[in-house]
């Protein structure tokens, strides 16, 4: 639904974009990864004509963006950076409200759109609604951000290092929550970081850029395969290249299924359902076992782990 067709833009002779092609399926959470500068956030904001590009187009659901207008292209499109930017002199749920009203929704469908958005997001209304900015905590403020972002119901978000100011604790919800969100609401996702372990958490599909280019495009079990590219293996740490790749694959995939002939290993650690290897190796090392159990009575041994890895 989002297609970038070989786009370049250049700041001076430098390519800070160099020729990218890259498609995001509609509902898809694709996670732009790469260093600082490598041209993530210039490549995201192609896609709301922030950044014009000089070769190349954006294709969205078909249509070439640079004939839509920037307006009502971006009433399509939530965008939520690092800072969040919401008014301070206006409640939660005026921030909210904005793009509705700005869109002629009557007052009845904005107050029942902002309720159930602070609900999407997990801030009980009654509580939040009247609430200023200042009197918000910061990840409560990046989810009202998130929820104003989806108040005309977009069908696309872009998502630039939304929750890289927050403390990991306080991150780790906001993932989660956004996780959830999407299976809720099939947005289509594109999602800028740094952070290799945001990435691997949220992204159905990787896109690595390094020096304006793409380098690396797919499920980040493809993208993390053993002869992956030197610059994916040097971002995701040489050393912990295969660990990142343990949390890729489903252990269901790599168990032995349960045997008629073998009595149930009843005293062996169980492991949570969808669970992935990383999790197996984890649980093994906390509870001094070679092999743990799956629901359902199949079983994973270390060396199922270490043939996958
Ligand atoms: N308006 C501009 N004028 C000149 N150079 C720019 C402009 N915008 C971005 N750049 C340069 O383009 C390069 C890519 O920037 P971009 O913000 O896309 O990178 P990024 O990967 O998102 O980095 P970060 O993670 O630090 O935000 C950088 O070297 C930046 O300095």
């Amino acid at each position: 639904m989002i297609r970038f067709d070989r786009v370049t833009k250049r700041y001076g002779h430098r390519a800070v974009v160099d020729s990218v092609s890259l498609e995001v399926r509609k509902g898809g959470l694709c996670v732009l990864l790469g260093e600082s500068g490598s041209g993530k956030s210039t490549l995201m904001r192609m896609v709301n004509r922030m950044v014009e590009p000089d070769a190349g187009r954006v294709m969205l659901d078909g249509t070439d963006i640079a004939n839509v207008p920037p307006e009502s292209l971006r009433h399509g499109i939530g965008y939520v950076i690092q800072s969040v930017g919401l008014f301070p002199h206006w409640r939660v749920a005026d921030n909210i409200a904005t793009v509705p009203r700005l869109l002629g929704w009557d007052a009845a469908r904005v107050a029942s759109r902002v309720d159930a958005l602070l609900q999407l997001v997990g801030l009980p209304p009654e509580d939040f609604r009247a609430r200023y900015p200042h009197e918000l905590s910061g990840g409560q403020a990046q989810r009202i951000g998130l929820a104003r972002a989806l108040a005309a119901d977009p069908p696309v978000l872009l998502m630039d290092e939304p929750f890289s100011a927050l403390d990991p604790g306080i991150r780790r919800g906001l993932q989660v929550a956004l996780r959830r969100i999407h299976a809720e609401t099939a947005k289509t996702i594109l999602f800028v970081t740094h952070d290799v372990e945001e990435a691997l958490l949220l992204a159905d599909e990787l896109a690595v850029m390094q020096d304006g280019r793409l380098l690396a495009h797919g499920r980040p079990a493809e993208v993390l395969r053993r002869d992956a590219d030197p610059v994916v293996k040097r971002l995701f740490g040489e050393a912990t290249l295969a660990f990142h790749r343990l949390g890729t694959l489903r252990a269901a995939n790599a168990a032995r299924p349960a045997s008629a002939t073998q009595p149930a290993e009843a005293q062996l650690p169980i492991l949570p359902p969808d669970s992935n290897l990383k999790q197996a190796l984890m649980l093994m090392l906390e509870s001094g076992t070679d092999q743990v159990a799956l629901p359902g009575g199949a079983t994973l041994h270390l060396s199922d782990i270490l043939a996958a890895a």
